[in-house]
């Protein structure tokens, strides 16, 4: 069988993106890893397959039932795996890769004139995920922006009061540092560095040790806050570097729901006069974040599809 894909990333957390609009791919933990393999396949940090809701609906998936039900408007299914084969349930670069996908094959337009395809000019891309309905807008800049939903610090009140609820072990330390989990839809937990020199020196060869261990596992993020700015709008804004070790990938370049947690930590940790919104720097580039009043978060940053090609499987 012939695969047709096409590569595409968001700031270098890079993907495999297969166009299945009828859900006819049987997208299996071993295609997974053909495709992501950087040594005898395309190499990819995971896979993301397009496909139509109401087919993975017909076909008896629960989650597309609730998606058509969440919004109708979301015709359209970002099937996200993890490199190692594993399903995540989100994937915040992912969903940018995906809409600027959905928008190169003609199933969506961002033009403020319709163009091809459904248009999202006013409000927004609705896709369905496994962590429900995201909206995606394209901002002048060509960045695109997503609602990522709401968003959680699992732990708790007493976690929030102490600013951790983990003890995580990177390779090379001798005792736990306190993380802060924060839920995106997927798991993440964030670990406050003093020095930016401190977090390039880091190896993470390895994942984070994270005690207790979280039930899905974890991504892990590393994170030194840099200071204060204002945001191009004027308002004010904080910046942050951070590295992360991705659950069922290993340390990628840059992780965007990983991007929303860091912040948001970061953001508890500061209290009450902390800024909504932070720029955000990875290995592979800066992405922006913003907490927004509904208690969502929104995450914006660039979308590339550099090459496409097929694969004998
Ligand atoms: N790189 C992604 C997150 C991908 C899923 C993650 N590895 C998990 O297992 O939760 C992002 O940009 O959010």
């Amino acid at each position: 069988m012939k695969i047709e894909f096409t590569k595409g990333h968001g700031t270098h957390n890079d993907f495999v993106l297969v166009a299945d609009p009828k859900d006819e791919l049987d997208l299996d933990g071993d295609l997974v890893r053909r495709l992501t393999s950087r040594r005898g396949g395309v190499g990819a940090d995971g896979v993301i397959r397009l496909t139509s809701t109401a087919s993975i609906a017909g076909a008896g998936d629960a989650i597309g039932d609730e998606i058509l039900a969440e919004d109708p408007a979301a015709i359209w299914f970002m099937d996200y795996r993890n490199a190692d084969g594993s399903i995540a349930e989100m994937c915040g670069n992912g969903v940018r890769v995906f809409a600027a996908f959905a928008e190169k094959l003609g199933y969506v337009s961002f033009a403020a004139d319709g163009g091809r395809g459904q248009d999202a000019s006013r409000d927004g891309f609705a896709l369905g995920t496994r962590a429900g309905v995201k909206r995606v807008r394209k901002e002048p800049n060509g960045w695109y922006a997503v609602d990522m939903g709401p968003w959680f610090l699992p732990g708790g009140d007493e976690a929030r009061t102490a600013g951790y609820d983990a003890g995580v072990v990177v390779r090379g330390w001798t005792t736990p540092r306190p993380g802060l989990s924060v839920d995106l839809g997927n798991p993440h937990t964030v670990v406050a560095l003093p020095s930016a020199d401190e977090l390039e020196r880091l190896d993470l060869t390895d994942a984070p040790e994270v005690v207790p261990t979280p039930p899905h596992g974890t991504n892990v993020e590393l994170v030194v806050p840099l200071g204060d700015e204002r945001a191009p709008g004027g308002e004010p804004a904080g910046r942050i570097c951070m590295r992360v070790h991705e659950r069922g990938v290993g340390e990628t370049q840059s992780c965007g729901t990983g991007a929303c947690a860091a912040a948001l930590a970061v953001r508890a940790w500061q209290g009450n006069a902390a800024p909504d919104t932070w720029f955000v720097e990875v290995p592979g580039g800066e992405v922006r974040v913003r907490a927004l009043s509904d208690g969502h978060v929104e995450l914006a940053g660039p979308a590339e599809l550099v090459f496409t090609g097929s694969l004998e499987v």
